[in-house]
């Protein structure tokens, strides 16, 4: 966004206009959300950041609100702040050092300039802003939260509300930056169009209305195999429901035919819960595939369009042979579960593979990385790039509360789901959906966006019926037809 603000004021919009404003913006969603007989204290950095709540206190005072300004710093001031520092002195709005009398805090710390942790007296307001149990309303993002990453760089303000200005930045929607920002508010404050579409950002948020551009075509005159001949590998007899779920996902995304290969002891699961799917029996062992079901398969492996590996595969060196097989057919390939434990041991032979999603949770992802989960949990976006710098080619589905996919330098963030999609069996539903419109569709990228929303918003449609308690990965499965269906409406 320091971008856009840049090209705005370059093309001719003097900063303090912008500040102004961005302060009026401000005001308007206060007069609509926020009380008179509330008392608001509004927390101000030095920077443009404080510099809008400086703003906002001067129009609020006018319109006899009872507002005071806490400066948390008052030296070192941008050009911008010191001027709308000075005008709130002269218009008289009062300052103080404490808030124990507010009722509402309004956080103006820092902004998208925050570039370093956190210490010090800052530290010590924030964290005494974060105890207080009072409503605190975020401007533009909460303080301590890195607006690219979202990253918490040492403490950041814990948000009821986020009032951003002109767009909503990347750290409000990524963990563990979501954590603190409360509901998000996006206000408008005036910045041509022009100068935020002429940036083309490489990180998108998955929005609704734009799924309709990522189906994939239906036509007229057209059979089956126009849809993709689509392969699942993997069940084992302790794991048959994975596979038996992956394949039906798929199927219900659109795949034109189904083939699941599984060890022979998981044959009868298939033939009786997908009547859709046609079955390569393979060897097994104890349940598990055996060694040589590796070379029944490739001998079998020439009609497939798109494979799937790993759903409730098991843990084996013939699955990891297996896996590695697949990869060198060059083939289109989704690898999920144990599949990514496979691909973990042999990833350095894959670094320039093409056609290939790999859909990890943190702990898989942070296996493959050789770092900890934690690491994962604290910088996804990060993690994300450097698994893009080893594997240029591949596409990756870091699945979490908030899953984002890379693809090439970009990044889509997925905001829809909910903890009821925390349960077993829900990655096989997401790695099947993304299966079948990779089946359909032979753009990787854009298999997996929508197949990342197609799982997380069925989950919420399915959520307004059910507790999140409740919610079955089959709940989401059986949904998937409504959200594919609402998309066609709109096309
Ligand atoms: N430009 C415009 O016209 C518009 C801007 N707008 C508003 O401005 C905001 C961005 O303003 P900004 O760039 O001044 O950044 P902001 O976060 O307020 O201040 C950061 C300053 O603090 C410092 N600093 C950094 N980290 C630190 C740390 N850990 N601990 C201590 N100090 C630290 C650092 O200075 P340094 O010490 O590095 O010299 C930096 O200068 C944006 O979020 C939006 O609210 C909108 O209204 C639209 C119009
Ligand atoms: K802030």
């Amino acid at each position: 966004m320091h971008e856009v603000d840049q090209m705005a004021i370059d093309g001719g919009i003097p900063s303090l206009q912008l500040m102004e404003q961005a302060g009026n913006a401000l005001f308007e969603a206060f007069v609509q959300n926020v009380e008179k007989t509330e008392k608001i204290v509004i927390v101000c950095g030095g920077g443009n950041n404080g510099g809008d709540g400086y703003v906002l206190s001067r129009l609020l005072y006018a319109a006899d609100y009872d507002v005071f300004i806490f400066p948390l710093e008052t030296t070192k001031l941008s050009l911008e702040t010191r001027m709308n520092r000075e005008s709130c002195v002269v218009a008289g709005v009062p300052f103080i050092d404490i808030f124990e009398e507010a009722t509402v805090l309004v956080d103006c710390v820092f902004g998208t300039g925050l570039d370093r942790d956190i210490q010090g007296t800052y530290k010590d307001v924030i964290e005494q802003m974060n105890a207080s149990e009072k409503r605190i309303i975020a401007v533009d993002i909460p303080s301590g939260v890195d607006s690219a990453t979202g990253k918490v760089l040492g403490v950041a303000v814990q948000a009821h509300e986020t009032y951003t200005l002109q767009t909503g930045k990347i750290g409000l929607y990524i963990y563990p930056g979501r954590l603190h920002a409360g509901n998000v508010h996006i206000l408008d404050i005036g910045i041509p169009e022009m100068y935020i579409q002429s940036i083309h950002p490489k990180t998108h948020l998955i929005a609704k209305k734009e799924m309709v551009d990522f189906l994939p075509d239906r036509f007229m005159h057209s059979n089956k195999a126009d849809y993709g001949k689509v392969l699942c590998v993997g069940g084992s007899i302790h794991m048959s429901g994975a596979i038996t779920m992956a394949s039906l996902s798929a199927l219900r995304s659109g795949a034109g035919m189904m083939t699941c290969a599984v060890p022979e002891s998981v044959r009868e699961v298939i033939a009786t819960n997908v009547f859709e799917s046609m079955i390569i029996p393979l060897s097994d062992v104890a349940g598990i595939i055996a060694p040589k079901a590796v070379d029944e398969l490739q001998a079998q492996l020439d009609p497939y369009s798109v494979i799937l590996v790993g759903c409730g595969i098991g843990r084996s060196e013939a699955v990891v042979d297996m896996v590695k097989m697949l990869l060198d057919s060059k083939k289109p390939l989704i690898i999920d579960a144990d599949g990514l434990w496979a691909f973990r041991q042999i990833q350095d032979h894959y670094t320039d593979r093409e056609h290939v999603i790999l859909t990890p949770h943190p702990k898989e992802f942070a296996d493959i990385m050789n770092i900890t989960t934690k690491e994962v949990i604290d910088d996804f976006l990060y993690w994300g790039k450097k698994f893009m710098e080893k594997f240029p080619k591949a596409t990756l589905v870091l699945k979490s509360e908030t899953t984002l996919i890379f693809h090439k330098d970009e990044v889509w963030i997925n905001t829809y789901g909910n903890n009821g999609l925390a349960k077993g069996g829900s990655g096989d539903v997401l790695a099947g959906c993304i299966t079948g419109l990779y089946a359909q569709n032979e753009d990787a990228a854009k298999a997996a966006v929508l197949g990342v929303f197609l799982h997380a918003y069925a989950g919420d449609r399915v959520k307004k019926r059910k507790s999140v308690f409740s919610l079955l990965p089959t709940d989401v499965l059986k949904e998937i037809q409504q959200v594919l269906r609402k998309l066609e409406e709109h096309r």
